[in-house]
């Protein structure tokens, strides 16, 4: 298709903490110029920080919509003059989000946490993605669908994830009627985005099929609805039904209001929202059956093409057109990877550590990485569980909690930080033998996503899943991809597949496995089993006790305000929901 050489397209990457713009050549894919934007109130998951403070109940992780604009207003301007060109070029922007999160709107749009009555009530927030309180609704919903036999389920592996939409509308229902109640939408915010950019809502077909229990052109029956609870029996005809759009299509043009946040040309091509990991196969040009993409970051997506459909237990879920239009798109994952490893850096590293880290001007992490990978594989004699965020796959449970055995009296930091490397590889493998075991084998594996800097990682994901290891070559991963799908939206090229090909790439077995280590690391492999499937699979329930006592010792604490916050009325002192007890 005919393109000007000169043409450019934006994508606009929004992440877990700040969202990234990278402005892109159509014809080649080369990366011009980016720029990031952090979320001035970053995830709210201990108080309402954009109100008065609130506590929040545990599990809880809230956005505010706002931040999402000020990216546009930011982000976008600053790439267009990092990369030099003129926004008249800009032939076309799209956008991926992580998923699933979700903004309560009303009618036009307006998230309900903007309307003065509602902003001190955390149920009129954003939902964002790693929102793990409503695992209760999650067990109703995968109960409820097995009892009844219900044909969908088995397209998630068997369970619905407590991040979803389902479990989280149906937690909000539970807990905050009246918001409910007022909520005309219960829309991702990766078709939010991209309602503000064209004052069109479409809902996207990845978020729809993953995310929403969209399947074969239908939602869960009202009958089942009913049957969780029967307020819910309407939610998809009032709150989530809408228009689905599949990915790479327009879903309009550019407004005049967001031509003026972005300096972008009214009118140009939008292309409907989709995820920041499936949005990333493309980016690496990794659209083929058997390439899984492991998008690595805080927490790790785990995408694939499948030409056939075929249900992997406690994969995430299998969706037609979900990665690209006309095939069956696989998505598993692990909701801690990155996020594991920071938090060990921020609460058990001792101070030497990180004056070290700085005497030397590197971070903590690469501190760690090099004393860690100074060891034979075993050597610290510890096995660790990655479940610190919960596990997605493959027992979807988000009430498992972390874990480190062996440790000893001459455990060094650099020893369990190790070991939490391995957990999170380990967890890859056990998704990817889940896929193999299923029939839908996995025959490279390409990483993309800020953990690609860490080289001793990626040799060790080579070699805990025997598998050659690609990189994306790309530090944008998600944006690029994100421009990919504007390029076709806007008619440079007739498909993603296409587009793939001539702007997405990645370097080729960057990493292949090292026999020696990776026959080692199978013996550790075979013990994270031994663990993994005790404290997963119902052989000891210690974990899930012990977020249920936690949650009762915080519910009888009612925790008070912070003493820097004394004008706060005392019955805004924590959620309505969290006061009435519901939590318990
Ligand atoms: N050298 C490193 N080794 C391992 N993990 C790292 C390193 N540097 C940063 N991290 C982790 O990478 C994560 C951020 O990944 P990134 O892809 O940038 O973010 P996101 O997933 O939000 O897009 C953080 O959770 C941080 O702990
Ligand atoms: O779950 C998905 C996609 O399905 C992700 O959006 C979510 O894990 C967040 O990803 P990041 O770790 O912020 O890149």
């Amino acid at each position: 298709m005919a393109h000007q050489g000169s043409a450019v397209v934006v994508g606009v990457d929004y992440g877990t903490l700040s969202g990234r713009a990278v402005v892109v050549r159509v014809h080649d894919g080369a990366e011009l110029g980016s720029a990031m934007h952090e979320y001035k109130h970053a995830v709210m998951d201990r108080t309402l920080d954009a109100h008065a403070g609130e506590v929040l109940p545990p599990d809880w992780a809230l956005q505010v919509p706002a931040d999402y604009i000020d990216v546009l207003k930011n982000a976008v301007p600053a790439a267009i003059t990092a990369a030099g060109v003129d926004p008249a070029d800009v032939i076309g922007i799209g956008t991926d989000f992580t998923a699933c999160t979700m903004v309560p709107t009303t009618a036009d749009g307006t998230p309900l946490c903007e309307l003065e009555q509602f902003v001190g009530r955390p149920h009129a927030y954003v939902k964002l993605w790693k929102h793990h309180a409503a695992q209760g609704q999650a067990d109703r919903i995968n109960a409820l669908a097995h009892e009844r036999g219900e044909k969908w389920i088995n397209r998630y592996g068997g369970f619905i994830s407590s991040e979803w939409e389902f479990a989280k509308g149906l937690q909000l229902l539970e807990e905050d009627p009246e918001i409910y109640a007022a909520m005309d939408h219960w829309v991702e915010a990766a078709d939010w985005i991209v309602w503000q950019l064209t004052g069109r809502y479409v809902r996207n077909a990845c978020t729809a099929g993953y995310k929403g229990i969209y399947q074969d052109g239908a939602y869960p029956s009202e009958e089942f609805l009913e049957a969780l609870n029967p307020d819910f029996a309407r939610f998809v005809r009032e709150k989530l039904d809408h228009e689905v759009g599949q990915l790479g299509h327009r879903a309009g043009a550019l407004s005049a209001e967001a031509a003026a946040w972005t300096g972008l040309n009214k009118g140009i091509a939008v292309a409907v929202g989709n995820v920041d990991a499936h949005v990333s196969a493309p980016a690496a040009n990794a659209l083929e059956a058997g390439q899984m993409m492991a998008i690595m970051g805080t927490s790790t997506c785990h995408v694939m093409n499948g030409e056939t459909l075929a249900e992997v237990p406690g994969m995430c879920g299998v969706v037609h057109g979900g990665i690209v239009e006309g095939s069956w798109g696989y998505e598993a994952g692990q909701s801690g990877v990155g996020d594991i490893f920071a938090s060990y850096v921020a609460n058990q590293v001792p101070g030497e550590y990180t004056e070290e880290a700085d005497r030397r001007g590197i971070s903590v992490h690469e501190l760690l990485t090099e004393r860690a990978a100074d060891q034979q594989v075993g050597e610290h004699g510890l096995i660790a569980l990655d479940w610190h965020s919960g596990n997605r796959s493959v027992l979807v449970d988000h009430e498992l909690s972390g874990l480190v055995v062996g440790q000893t009296l001459t455990t060094r930091p650099e020893d369990v930080y190790r070991a939490l490397l391995e957990a999170t590889a380990f967890g890859t493998r056990a998704i990817v033998e889940a896929f193999d075991d299923a029939g839908v084998p996995v025959t490279e594996l390409v990483v993309a996503g800020g953990l690609l800097k860490n080289a001793f990682l990626m040799q060790m994901y080579a070699d805990v899943t025997h598998l050659p290891l690609s990189a994306i070559a790309s530090e944008q991963g998600p944006a690029l991809g994100s421009a990919i799908h504007a390029a076709v939206a806007a008619g440079a090229y007739p498909n993603v597949r296409v587009a793939a090909q001539a702007m997405g790439r990645r370097v080729v077995g960057a990493y292949i496995p090292d026999e020696i280590a990776a026959q080692r690391y199978d013996a550790l492999y075979a013990e994270y089993k031994v663990l993994h499937d005790y404290f997963g699979r119902g052989g000891n329930d210690v974990m899930h006790q012990l977020k249920r006592i936690r949650r009762e010792a915080l519910t009888m604490q009612r925790k008070p305000v912070p003493p820097e916050r004394p004008t706060i009325e005392t019955d805004r002192t924590v959620s309505p929901a969290y006061a009435a007890g519901v939590f318990s």
